[in-house]
């Protein structure tokens, strides 16, 4: 397996990978977008930081990669729908580098408070300047905090031992959450009504992107302070420019800029109020040392199959959930392997209802787990990072229900398959006794009983008359097929019956020709479960 880390990650992760046998590190380090290109054709996963960029040129260059570990949070480096559709599962360390970050912001937030760089540049440069350097305290001011994850509620705590009253604008903060952080949670328009301070900690999306601006300067008090140590683009850096210019901002901090490295000309840097550093936010050895060990971890368990944490693009499961939900998955697969070969090529509509204990339990992954085995027969390359995107693209749209209703079964599994036409197929599936096998138990609306670790199944429709098993058996037995269990199901006497037949080998076109000609017959399929 060879990993290619792009952005300089701490020793122990570099160290971790290179104890790891069959694991060839290759560090490229200040490598160009152009060069790193030219360094993936055989590589089985990147790692990286903010410098580098993860582009679909780079994944359309690099044919064996299956994963790529982002050392930080922002994954906006990398190209995810790219990547999603390769079926490259991409992960972060979100976390590790929190307090560094918070700790950042609130430096940033002193010093625009305190022209503290200010002040000791004109110290280096001999001169003992006093008056010029007036402050302003944090204590009894208002700060306010767009964006109250794990970053912005680590400032609020701080804020907070600094006497400040904080306002969050977060969208998608619960109250619970903001009563436990002890901030009120406001709407923006009272955020740029009242804050003396305001430092953004969200992501770069659509909503989010330039959310501070000149029409956003003018709603604020005069003389507020701005600080983003979150992403660049969060604030219109030419209209930032402006306000300090103006007076409208009093100080400004930031840490992230839209074009990163800052041009050396960059207007940005003519600004004496506006303390800038170059991306410092992770840079701790602490938050080093965590985001790097475990994107090395990371990288390594998911190409060794294992769980896979922080996926950005799959569910993640961790080792508790997944001994659960082990027979479920697998449970799941199968189901969707049967359903995709007993019905039309022309499906549009999926609907897979949980019931009993089910409903209890974090369905994504069986969902995914189900189209894996949907799709196993379609495509290649399918997995739990594509699936879905594989499902779109065929035009099969989903429905999840989960249903608490009593059933015969303790947990059930029912998939409704639509086809272009409006005709439903249904079967159902459950786990049986202490080993819990998967078990179909319905097929189109008939009870069955048919273990789903056969090797083939040999579904018959038939109409119900004396001598159908018989002939089916000495056609199996003439073709020298064995046949491991029998299902038969009807629900009217005399009406089309169901005959489920598990083999052991693939039962061949003569055998099937056989079965299918006798009058009787009325439909014939064989769903193969090898590999599923
Ligand atoms: N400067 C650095 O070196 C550095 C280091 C780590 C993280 N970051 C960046 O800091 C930011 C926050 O990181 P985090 O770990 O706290 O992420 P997080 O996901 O824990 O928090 C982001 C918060 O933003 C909120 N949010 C989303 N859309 C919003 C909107 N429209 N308005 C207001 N809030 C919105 C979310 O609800 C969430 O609570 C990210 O942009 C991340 O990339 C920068
Ligand atoms: O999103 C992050 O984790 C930060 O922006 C840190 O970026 P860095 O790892 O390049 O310092």
């Amino acid at each position: 397996m060879k990993i290619l880390i792009a952005d300089k990650i701490s020793g122990s992760g570099v160290q971790f990978l290179r104890d790891q046998e069959g694991v060839e590190v290759v560090e490229a380090y200040g490598s160009s977008q152009e060069e790193l290109e030219g360094m993936v054709a055989d590589v089985d996963a990147i790692i990286v930081r903010s410098a580098s960029s993860v582009t679909k040129a780079i994944i359309d260059a690099a044919p064996k990669l299956r994963a790529v570990g982002r050392a930080g949070v922002g994954v906006d480096n990398i190209d995810i729908e790219a990547a999603t559709d390769r079926g490259i599962v991409v992960m972060n360390t979100p976390g590790g580098n929190t307090i560094a970050t918070a700790e950042l912001t609130f430096t940033h937030l002193l010093c625009s408070a305190r022209p503290i760089p200010q002040a000791n540049a004109l110290m280096k440069a001999g001169k003992w300047e006093k008056k010029a350097f007036q402050g302003s305290e944090l204590y009894k001011k208002t700060i306010g905090i767009l964006g109250l994850g794990r970053i912005g509620s680590e400032v609020a705590k701080r804020a907070k031992a600094f006497g400040m009253n904080v306002l969050a604008y977060d969208p998608y903060l619960t109250k619970a959450r903001a009563e436990q952080l002890e901030v009120n949670k406001v709407e923006l328009e009272e955020v740029f009504e009242k804050a003396d301070f305001i430092t953004v900690h969200m992501p770069k999306t659509e909503t989010t992107k330039n959310m501070l601006n000149a029409s956003t300067f003018a709603k604020m008090k005069d003389g507020i302070r701005i600080i983003n140590c979150a992403r660049g683009g969060l604030i219109d850096e030419d209209d930032l420019a402006e306000a300090l210019r103006s007076g409208k901002v009093a100080a400004a901090g930031l840490d992230v800029f839209v074009e990163e490295p800052l041009s050396s000309e960059s207007a940005l840097r003519e600004h004496d109020r506006l303390v800038m550093t170059p991306h410092l936010g992770a840079s701790t050895a602490e938050a080093q040392e965590n985001v790097g060990l475990e994107v090395a971890e990371s990288i390594y368990e998911s190409l060794m199959g294992g769980w896979v944490q922080n996926a950005i693009n799959a569910p993640s499961i961790d080792p508790k959930q997944l001994a659960v939900l082990r027979p479920y998955l697998n449970l799941a697969f199968k189901m969707g392997t049967v359903i995709q070969q007993l019905t039309p090529s022309e499906i549009n509509h999926i609907r897979i209802t949980y019931s009993g204990n089910l409903v209890n339990l974090e369905v994504k992954p069986l969902n995914r787990a189900f189209q894996r085995g949907y799709l196993r027969k379609i495509t290649t390359d399918v997995n739990d990072v594509n699936a879905p995107r594989i499902m779109d693209r065929l035009g099969i749209k989903g429905e999840i229900v989960q249903n608490s209703l009593e059933r015969d079964y303790t947990e059930l599994i029912r998939i409704e398959a639509t086809d272009s036409n409006g005709k439903s197929y249904s079967i159902e599936g459950t786990l049986i006794g202490k080993s819990q096998n998967p078990r179909l138990t319905l097929v189109n609306e008939r009870n069955v009983e048919s273990p789903l670790d056969e090797k083939y199944l040999l579904v018959l429709e038939n109409e119900d008359v004396p001598g159908i098993v018989g002939m089916v058996g000495t056609v199996l037995a003439k073709h020298k097929l064995n046949i491991s269990n029998m299902s038969l199901s009807r629900n009217t006497v005399g009406g089309i019956a169901l005959n489920i037949c598990g083999l052991d080998s693939e039962p061949e076109a003569e055998a099937i020709a056989e079965i299918t000609a006798n009058k009787y017959i009325k439909g014939i399929r064989v769903v193969n479960l090898n590999g599923a």
